[in-house]
């Protein structure tokens, strides 16, 4: 690259319009919409699409909803004329939707593209040439009156050819090519010689393009006001626009241009297109949804959309693109999935949707919340929290979801890749033992009254502890209590409990068919750090007795067996 740029490229002249008025402006309704797909695109594919891909991208459009369809350059090739005539002849044209084809100015390629048209109900001609200076000096050699007198000709010459068609309703299509580069009142000279030549008051589309973004969009947006203050009291005239993406702003010039008068916008799904691609038109219309403008496109399926588009270009969408991205719906850091977990449960998805970090709900556009949440190195303990209860039912208090946090951060350590529901759950089961806890045996739990005339609960059972049986036998002012003082006489170690959660999990998640108790118990054990035990079982009490196993089992992990010692107190934190 140049140490100065400055030597090789010039900036962009900045339109001098004092009073513009498009800044204040909002966008309240959406745009009239043309896809042109199965032209702009068509033509920048690396294998131009083949008559049933033609025919796939046009069905998928019209089920969209597009009622304008650019469908091709059919005086280009004979797969593009015999397109244009198979969507004529075989009456594949709803009667909402009118169909546009382009041709260059010269009269032997209007001829044919006006004969591709026969038996049309209702057509657009779309006929363009460049303005721009570099174009005229280089490409055409011609002076700017030759210029508009080229543009005379050929339009005069499409007004005698479709006049010469009356049972097909004629709208023209004039495109100043290259106009985001051109003077402005170049641009304006052609689009007014266009509307001379096709007849005043005759119906005309002046479509602008961006054939090669070269400002910021401001810019643009400066442009398109400058125009149509010109065509204000036109009304036969609709003020279109055709944006490119070479700056990567091309959804902004084209949402700028609306604010600046526009009443159209032309463009391709996804963004396809000539090098960096047409304007995304999912893009623009998604950007209205979220801001509570119905687009008029109906993107409900937008993965039965993208996988079409992909099978019709032959070119994939990126994981990243605009809402249509495999994973513009899932977040990795640790920070966000927090912040998507806690709006979720606070209900925060319901009549005004108000998520953080997603726009949009997904389910609006059939994608599930469950490929919100993905859990690599950069995530926390939201994320993780959030893909076991979505997928297995268990709600982890807040201080467990801590603890197993660290466990996942050293499993992700290890293996350095994302991990799934499936995975976080096995790693879950295997640290707080879910099938492996020793189970009790011969468990006798009975509820009387202790001499002092307060609730007292005797316990007796038998437990595989450490390669040896122990008989259990306490009593406290609970099932959990009575365990727990058994179980520290049994085994020697000093137990107290810091707190208990339970909860039901329903019969129709991962967990199993059948509706099972979840419970957590924190425990202190011989003044060591809190661990964290966590049982599921078919009843309450017995998913309680289990965790405080899973619990004791992880504090006392690596540690010599001890030998019996007294009962220890019960203390709930
Ligand atoms: C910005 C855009 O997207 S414009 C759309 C462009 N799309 C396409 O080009 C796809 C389809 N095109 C084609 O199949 C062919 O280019 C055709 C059939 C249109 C023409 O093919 P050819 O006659 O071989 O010409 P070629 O492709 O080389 O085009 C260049 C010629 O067209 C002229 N030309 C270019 N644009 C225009 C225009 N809008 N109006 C009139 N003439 C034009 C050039 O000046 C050049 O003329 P020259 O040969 O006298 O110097
Ligand atoms: C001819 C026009 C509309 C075009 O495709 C462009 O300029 O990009």
């Amino acid at each position: 690259m140049l140490h100065n740029p400055a030597a090789k490229y010039r900036p962009f002249a900045p339109v001098a319009l004092r009073d513009r008025t498009w800044p204040d402006a909002q966008i309240t309704r959406a745009p009239r919409w043309l896809s042109t797909d199965l032209r702009d695109g068509n033509q920048a594919l690396i294998e131009p699409m083949d008559l049933a891909r033609k025919l796939r991208m046009f069905e998928l459009l019209v089920r969209i909803g597009f009622k304008e369809i650019e469908v091709g350059f059919p005086a280009a090739s004979q797969v593009e004329w015999d397109f244009v005539r198979q969507l004529i002849d075989e009456d594949r044209i709803p009667h909402d939707v009118t169909i546009q084809v382009m041709t260059p100015a010269r009269e032997e390629l209007i001829e044919r593209t006006v004969q591709s048209l026969a038996g049309a109900r209702r057509a657009i001609v779309h006929v363009y040439n460049a303005v721009a200076p570099l174009w005229r000096e280089v490409v055409f050699g011609m002076s700017v009156l030759q210029v508009m007198a080229l543009v005379e000709r050929h339009v005069r010459q499409v007004r005698a050819l479709t006049d010469a068609q009356p049972g097909t309703e004629w709208v023209l299509q004039y495109s100043p090519e290259t106009f985001s580069l051109a003077e402005l009142d170049v641009s304006r000279q052609a689009c007014e010689t266009a509307i001379a030549a096709w007849g005043t008051g005759r119906p005309i589309i002046l479509n602008l393009p961006t054939t090669v973004e070269a400002a910021t969009p401001n810019v643009f947006a400066d442009q398109i006001e400058w125009m149509a203050r010109c065509f204000a009291d036109r009304p036969e005239v609709v003020l279109s626009v055709h944006p490119h993406n070479d700056r990567g702003t091309g959804t902004a010039a084209a949402e700028l241009a609306l604010m600046a008068g526009a009443h159209r916008v032309e463009g391709c799904l996804f963004g396809n297109g000539e090098r960096t691609g047409n304007l995304d038109i999912v893009n623009v219309a998604l950007n209205l949804y979220v801001q509570g403008v119905a687009p008029g496109l109906d993107f409900s399926d937008i993965d039965a959309i993208r996988a079409e588009v992909e099978h019709c270009n032959q070119l994939p969408v990126p994981a990243r693109h605009p809402y249509a991205g495999d994973l513009v719906y899932t977040s990795f850091s640790g920070s966000h999935q927090d912040a998507i977990k806690k709006a979720f449960a606070a209900g925060r998805e319901g009549d005004v949707w108000a998520i953080p970090y997603l726009p949009i709900d997904p389910k609006d556009l059939g994608r599930s919340y469950e490929a919100v949440i993905r859990v690599n190195s950069q995530s926390g303990k939201g994320g993780i929290a959030y893909l076991l209860e979505a997928e297995y039912g268990v709600q982890l208090p807040r201080r467990l979801q801590i603890e197993f946090s660290q466990v996942v951060q050293r499993a992700m350590d290890v293996q350095g890749k994302e991990l799934s529901a499936a995975d976080l759950w096995t790693l879950f089961s295997s640290e707080y033992a879910l099938d492996g806890t020793p189970v009790l045996q011969q468990r006798q739990i009975t509820a009387g009254t202790s001499a002092q005339g307060g609730a007292q609960t005797e316990l007796r059972a038998s437990l595989q502890w450490q390669g040896r049986e122990l008989a259990l036998q306490g009593s406290g002012n609970g099932p959990i209590d009575a365990f727990v003082n058994a179980l520290g006489a049994a085994t020697g170690h000093a137990i107290r409990v810091l707190d208990y959660q339970e909860h039901a999990i329903g019969g129709t998640g991962s967990v199993g068919g059948d509706a099972r108790a979840a419970a957590y118990v924190e425990l202190r054990v011989d003044d060591g750090r809190p661990v964290f035990g966590v049982g599921l079982e078919h009843d309450i009490v017995g998913a309680a007795l289990r965790a405080v196993v899973s619990a004791l089992q992880r504090a006392v992990r690596g540690q010599q067996p001890r030998p019996h010692a007294a009962p220890q107190a019960l203390q709930v934190a």
